[in-house]
């Protein structure tokens, strides 16, 4: 995969701004030979020949090439700013768009910290490699060719002096080149573990104080800091070997134009402006070849970063093949045909699930934990592609709808309800956009979570903290089966809480469910005894397969694992009850 160039149809989308960068650059560099043969006119001509008249112009020259010089470079600057800062939101833009359409399965196996330091770090420096190198570089390259050709018109010999250490310096600059691939990878690797390490437990912070592990979190995250310490050491070291090493020659170079150059005066007559402007020349020519030693070192270090984004960009995304128009109006019969699927190929996880909703009806989903509940609903939304048989609604399987289709005909309401940092109405609106003010409060009153955003002091418009942390468990859930009433979809996904709230908080998020699931069909992950009891069907789940189905009734008088099962559920309720009195 070659970085650079997958990155380059990033920077042909803003050509006058390349153009203008390039050019202000290409001017700026030509106007690199002024100044040394401004000093040499001024030593031949003016002080050797005596002739004080031409001193004011040639020094009026030099300045007007200087104003020119780093007036240039002032645009160029801001041209380039301009360009690299919307390069840098286009390829963080598709990143985060390509991100979003990613499947499921694959952020099971990322940490969040390693996707944001790709999204965030990564993306910066690979596109500042593609700009700053493009630019950079060909205006080192140019200077180098500029210089080298204005010294050869007046010497070859003294040119081929300056360009003896030039072999050098290209073999040090491929050593550096050959071996710098693994260092940055590391690096790069390094710093992503510790994101990924300091998301996770600041994101676990109340578990971490909890279990008062501080101190072995502090010693983990200072490994993990250690890691990306001897990482830029490594990198840092590689860089301190290679750069003096390459100025060091970069000096011989200078040494041998002043010494060939001074013998040249003294024996064959070399005039001495001439001397000094090849000097002045040496300089300009070896500026540029550091220039170029800064810019390779950027352009490995750019080069690890892009593959990093590269890998993201190259992942497979969700794609909604042999999707048809789907109707809009869903009426909400579910079928399951037969439905098998894994996770990994070592496992299977559901087996040969089939199962049949009409539009309102209301599925419980029991059995133990880990039996697959979870992973039956999951295969509704299309979080997971299942493997054999097929998921019908109103009667057309769920791979012919478009996944945006299908998910607007599904609202979650899950155990652990998620709430966005940011306003009570931001988070509302994301079950219906257009939802005016009337509209969310209504949807609040019917989730019975009116009374409570109404008491906070700016009422929809307070701000509910990272994942809601402002809010009870309770309140959450009911804000979110707010969200979930305001999208009023036909088919609802229910994971009941298992979490115990009181009493009078129960039956409010009770009532509010109750709302919700009217005229819906609703699959309910069920904990409560209450809950499955009212159920339409039950359908008990054992190690991926479905083992009894019925109503209450029918499976308490078959004695099997429901039965059981339910004996515990009632314990359970009974037992809270008891501590609750
Ligand atoms: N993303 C995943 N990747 C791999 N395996 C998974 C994944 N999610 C769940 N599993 C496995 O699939 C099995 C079924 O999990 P599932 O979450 O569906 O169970 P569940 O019945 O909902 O359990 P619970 O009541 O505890 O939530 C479990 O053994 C679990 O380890």
């Amino acid at each position: 995969m070659n970085v650079f160039l997958r990155v380059l149809p990033y920077v042909r989308r803003y050509p006058a701004l390349a153009f203008g960068t390039l050019a202000c650059a290409v001017v700026g560099t030509l106007m690199v030979i002024v100044f040394p043969t401004v000093t040499q006119y001024i030593i031949d001509e003016v002080i050797r020949k005596n002739q004080p008249q031409m001193l004011l112009p040639l020094v009026a020259i030099g300045l007007a090439s200087f104003v020119a010089q780093d007036g240039l470079n002032g645009i160029r600057i801001i041209l380039n700013n301009s360009f690299e800062q919307r390069v840098i939101f286009d390829l963080r833009s598709e990143l985060y768009a390509h991100i979003q359409l990613l499947p499921l399965k694959w952020f099971d196996n990322r940490a969040t910290g390693d996707i944001m330091t790709r999204l965030i770090e990564d993306v910066t420096s690979v596109e500042r490699v593609l700009i700053d190198g493009i630019e950079q570089g060909s205006v080192s390259i140019l200077q180098i060719l500029i210089v080298s050709s204005v010294m050869l018109a007046y010497s070859w010999e003294l040119t081929l002096v300056a360009l003896l250490p030039i072999p050098l310096l290209a073999a040090g600059a491929l050593a550096y080149t050959l071996t710098a691939r693994s260092r940055y990878r590391q690096h790069r690797k390094a710093a992503s573990a510790l994101n990924a390490l300091l998301h996770d437990n600041i994101a676990g912070i109340r578990q971490i104080k909890t279990y008062t592990s501080e101190q072995r979190e502090h010693a983990r995250f200072d490994s993990a800091s250690e890691a990306l310490r001897q990482a830029s050491l490594i990198v840092m070291r590689a860089w301190a070997i290679y750069n003096p090493s390459m100025n060091f020659l970069s000096s011989v170079g200078m040494l041998l134009i002043t010494g060939y150059g001074a013998y040249r005066v003294l024996h064959s007559g070399m005039e001495l402006g001439v001397l000094v402007m090849f000097i002045v020349f040496a300089k300009l020519l070896y500026d540029p070849v550091g220039r170029l030693h800064q810019l390779n070192q950027l352009f490995q270090s750019g080069r690890a970063a892009g593959e990093r984004v590269f890998e993201i960009l190259d992942e497979p995304a969700e794609t909604d093949e042999g999707a048809g128009n789907s109707s809009a109006l869903v009426k909400g019969e579910v079928e399951y045909r037969h439905v098998s699927f894994s996770y990994t190929e070592e496992r299977q996880i559901l087996k040969n699930i089939s199962l049949h909703a009409r539009a309102g009806e209301m599925i419980a989903l029991v059995g133990t934990t880990g039996a697959g509940k979870s992973t039956v609903i999951n295969l509704l939304t299309r979080f997971y592609e299942y493997g054999e048989g097929d998921i019908l609604i109103d009667g057309r399987s769920i791979r012919d709808f478009s996944r945006h289709d299908l998910r607007k005909s599904i609202a979650m309401v899950t155990q652990e309800s998620f709430l966005f940092n940011g306003t009570t109405a931001e988070n509302l609106r994301m079950g219906k956009p257009d939802a005016t003010e009337d509209e969310m409060w209504q949807a609040l009153e019917a989730a019975n979570a009116a009374e409570f955003i109404r008491r906070m002091p700016e009422g929809l418009h307070s701000a509910v903290g990272e994942r809601g942390i402002k809010l009870s468990v309770g309140e959450k859930q009911r804000v979110s089966i707010a969200r979930a009433l305001l999208k009023n979809p036909p088919i609802l996904i229910l994971d009941e809480a298992t979490a115990s709230v009181d009493t009078a908080t129960e039956r409010l998020i009770q009532e509010a469910l109750d709302r919700l699931m009217t005229n819906r069909t609703s699959f309910v992950i069920a904990h409560r005894l209450s809950t499955v009891r009212h159920a339409d069907q039950i359908l008990v789940l054992d190690r991926g397969q479905i083992v009894e189905r019925g109503k209450h009734a029918e499976l308490i008088d078959l004695g099997g694992i429901y039965a059981r099962l339910s004996r515990l559920m009632e314990d359970d309720a009974s037992l809270n009850e008891a501590t609750r009195d």
